[in-house]
């Protein structure tokens, strides 16, 4: 049983996960639990996956009439996770963060279930930190982090990523023909996480001439939440068919594979996988995420020499040109897709199973 989500940076290793686990066992039977309303309610289903919905959401910092609701959102998702644990009797639950890991973890560990949880960032997140006490193990993906959890418990594995992105050799002229794109041309990827990065937008939106008069063609992913204004924003510029604009990108295998450069917020996912993918980057880490985690994540990179940091108040005016530059200097993209590589850690999934398949027996 596979438990989270709420933005593609949980939903997307729980289902790297499925994915490794039943390459190993066709047979097994995968259950996901998830947040009604959330990603995962749509993305699971679409990977094959059968997911149940809890009744859950966050507790906001302020007073709202959401958080009146909470304390029966959280009974009646312990009632629901008691229900389906009780029906399907997995022989462990594995929680990715998000709302829906909290009730259904403590559940699992409640009826012996050998339970461990997958933390994505360098900064632990609150479920996580609350459930640490009760599960076996913990598989993270930085050093360090028996500053949030007990030390005997954690195993460095890595973040667990989807296959098809640890297979890119050879797709760049495929992809280059899905994406319409010339092979020959430099092509800048923008990426602003599983729900897409107001900076980012503007940025782009301020400087697409500029592009195109460099020549350089972009797969540009704004968000759902943008996709409308972006658009319109976009037909009113010149625009000679070389900035491609996605709500969300179904093929990020492809995408990286045609891609030069990348400028990215540091969701830990997108990291991990621009690691795998040995692509130059540049991160705008997000400034509204707690304790301001992706600049946590995106520095082991920078103080390594393996990708570009632009902080978010500094993007506006400078990201564009910074890519660019970076676009033109084979050198310096040489020099940060080696070192980017050198971070990765790109068999996650399979030592998660490993670690999975050890409180089994
Ligand atoms: C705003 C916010 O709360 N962000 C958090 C969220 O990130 P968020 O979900 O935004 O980002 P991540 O970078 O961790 O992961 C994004 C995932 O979505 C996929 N993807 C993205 C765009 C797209 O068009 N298509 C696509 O498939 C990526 O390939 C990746 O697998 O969870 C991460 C992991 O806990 C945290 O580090 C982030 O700080």
């Amino acid at each position: 049983m596979i438990s989270g989500g709420g933005t593609g940076g949980h939903v997307y290793p729980a289902i790297a996960i499925a994915n490794a686990f039943k390459a190993r066992f066709e047979d097994a039977e995968i259950l996901f639990v998830g947040a009604k309303g959330k990603m995962e309610m749509q993305k699971v289903p679409e990977a094959g996956y059968t997911i149940k919905g809890l009744w859950i959401s966050g507790l906001q910092r302020k007073l709202t009439l959401d958080n009146l609701s909470f304390p029966f959102k959280v009974l009646d998702s312990l009632m629901k996770s008691k229900k389906i644990i009780r029906r399907f009797k997995p022989h462990a639950a594995v929680g990715v963060g998000g709302y829906a890991s909290g009730p259904l973890l403590r559940m699992a560990v409640k009826n012996k279930v050998p339970a461990i949880v997958q933390e994505q960032n360098s900064y632990a997140g609150l479920t996580n930190k609350m459930l640490a006490k009760k599960v076996q193990k913990i598989c993270v993906a930085y050093p360090n982090m028996d500053r949030f959890f007990p030390a005997e418990k954690v195993v460095l594995t890595g973040n667990p990523v989807r296959k098809d992105i640890t297979e890119l050799a050879d797709k760049r002229a495929t992809a280059a023909t899905h994406f319409g794109l010339n092979p020959d041309l430099p092509v800048l990827m923008v990426l602003g996480g599983s729900l897409g990065a107001r900076t980012l937008n503007d940025s782009m939106i301020q400087n697409i001439e500029k592009l195109i008069d460099s020549n350089v063609q972009v797969l540009w992913q704004c968000g759902k939440f943008y996709h409308t204004e972006m658009q319109e924003k976009l037909a009113k510029v010149v625009n000679n068919g070389s900035v491609k604009l996605f709500e969300f990108l179904k093929e990020m295998d492809l995408a990286y594979a045609v891609a030069d450069v990348v400028i990215s917020r540091a969701g830990a996912l997108s990291v991990s996988e621009l690691s795998i993918a040995g692509k130059p980057t540049i991160f705008v880490p997000s400034p509204n995420v707690s304790e301001d985690h992706q600049t946590k994540n995106a520095q082991a990179m920078v103080e390594s020499n393996a990708a570009v940091l632009v902080k978010d108040t500094e993007a506006r005016g400078s990201l564009i040109d910074r890519a660019i530059e970076l676009l033109k200097d084979e050198e310096k993209k040489a020099q940060l897709s080696s070192n980017i590589k050198a971070m990765a850690k790109p068999n996650a999934a399979n030592e998660i199973v490993d670690e999975i398949l050890k409180l089994i027996a």
